[in-house]
């Protein structure tokens, strides 16, 4: 019975960094799959135990626990040929496998594999693939992303969450809790703080309308704010913000009253607003709700990814939308489906900064 992964899990421990546990296996008519508890001098505490498997038996039987090895092997340090090893993080639900791709400035995974991975029947899942690179003209690292169809966006506000997280965990970052990150929007810089939430200077929102890119008619600054757009004939109320990848932010429809966004069926209406024509570059679709000038709800179907439980760069598009259109204050909680965001528009310096969770799932491996 082949094994065709293995899966680490965090285990909760006093010591931070890189404790799991690990369940390896092998190729071959009977699999014996160990489970080890690398890189701390544990013995005793987990003890090493054997659980055999064969594929006539299909059968499962444990051995008596053995004294563990303390061999000092941790998984982010493997780097067997053939395999890819990953560590899954999710930032409010919105997932992805990150991708240790420092030692190169081309991505690890292609954009086809990326679809594979990220499927959740036949792949690992996820709504992307993010990989930790070399920095570039200064920066300490790169971020890129696959979108789970396999499209590469700018920008992906939970991703780099994650990403920092990530990063933390790869490197001694000597006391440094931030550090630059160069992305398709450009400059990027994430702080992790204290209660291991991280903070992200997002830079400034873009409003040219032909920057976002849509071919919505403009108003005289050059914005797209509370244009109307007609999707399978009803027409909605849109404003159109990029940060660095594009964002469609609707409070409604023309005539309606506030939006009940749980009532929205967006398997039904974001493939419509994702492939208008009024977007060339394709847009990320935020549905928005109002319940006070500091307290927004939003769901997103995302470009490249459908419907996700949260969207980072979404969540900061939202905020930038309902100043413009009169609805909120610039510091807002956004509530999305997989927990909330506290965004801020600073008015000093036109940037927006995102506050959020970004978590481990399990770390693995996989044959590529
Ligand atoms: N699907 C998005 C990228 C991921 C954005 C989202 N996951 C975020 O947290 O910002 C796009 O194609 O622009």
């Amino acid at each position: 019975m082949a094994i065709a992964a293995t899966i680490s899990v965090p285990l909760t421990s006093p010591i931070r960094r890189r404790n799991s546990l690990t369940l390896t296996g092998s190729s071959s008519s009977s699999s014996t799959i160990q489970l080890s508890f690398p890189k701390y001098n544990i013995a005793g505490l987990c003890p090493r135990f054997r659980i055999s498997a064969s594929a006539a038996s299909s059968s499962m039987s444990t051995q008596a626990p053995q004294k563990v090895s303390t061999a000092p092997t941790s998984f982010l340090d493997r780097r067997e040929a053939g395999f890819l090893h990953f560590v899954k993080y999710h930032g409010l639900g919105n997932d992805f496998i990150l991708v240790d791709n420092r030692d190169s400035s081309e991505p690890r995974v292609t954009p086809e594999q990326a679809v594979k991975l990220c499927d959740r029947n036949f792949g690992i899942g996820a709504d992307g693939v993010i990989f930790a690179m070399p920095g570039i003209d200064g920066t300490d690292y790169t971020m890129r992303i696959f979108n789970s169809d396999g499209s590469e966006p700018e920008m992906c506000g939970n991703g780099v969450r994650c990403f920092a997280r990530f990063i933390a965990e790869l490197e001694n970052l000597n006391g440094r809790h931030s550090f630059t990150v160069h992305t398709g929007a450009g400059l990027i810089v994430p702080e992790i703080l204290e209660d291991g939430k991280v903070r992200v200077d997002m830079g400034e929102p873009i409003l040219k309308g032909s920057d976002v890119p849509t071919k919505l008619p403009a108003n005289k600054d050059q914005s797209v704010v509370k244009s109307e757009l007609d999707v399978d004939g009803v027409t909605w109320h849109v404003t159109c913000v990029s940060m660095g990848n594009p964002h469609c932010v609707t409070f409604g429809a023309k005539g309606g009253q506030n939006l009940q966004v749980d009532e929205l069926d967006l398997a039904k209406i974001g493939p419509s607003f994702e492939h208008h024509e009024m977007f060339p570059a394709r847009t990320n679709t935020e549905f928005v709700q109002v319940f006070s000038r500091l307290h927004l709800k939003m769901r997103v179907w995302e470009r490249g990814a459908g419907a996700t439980l949260a969207c980072g760069t979404g969540a900061c598009a939202t905020v930038v939308a309902a100043v413009l259109e009169g609805h909120a204050e610039r510091n807002c909680t956004v509530d999305l489906p997989g927990g909330p965001l506290q965004i801020e528009w600073r008015e000093e310096d036109n940037h927006i900064y995102m506050t959020g969770p970004a978590e481990v799932v399990f770390y693995g491996s996989v044959p590529l």
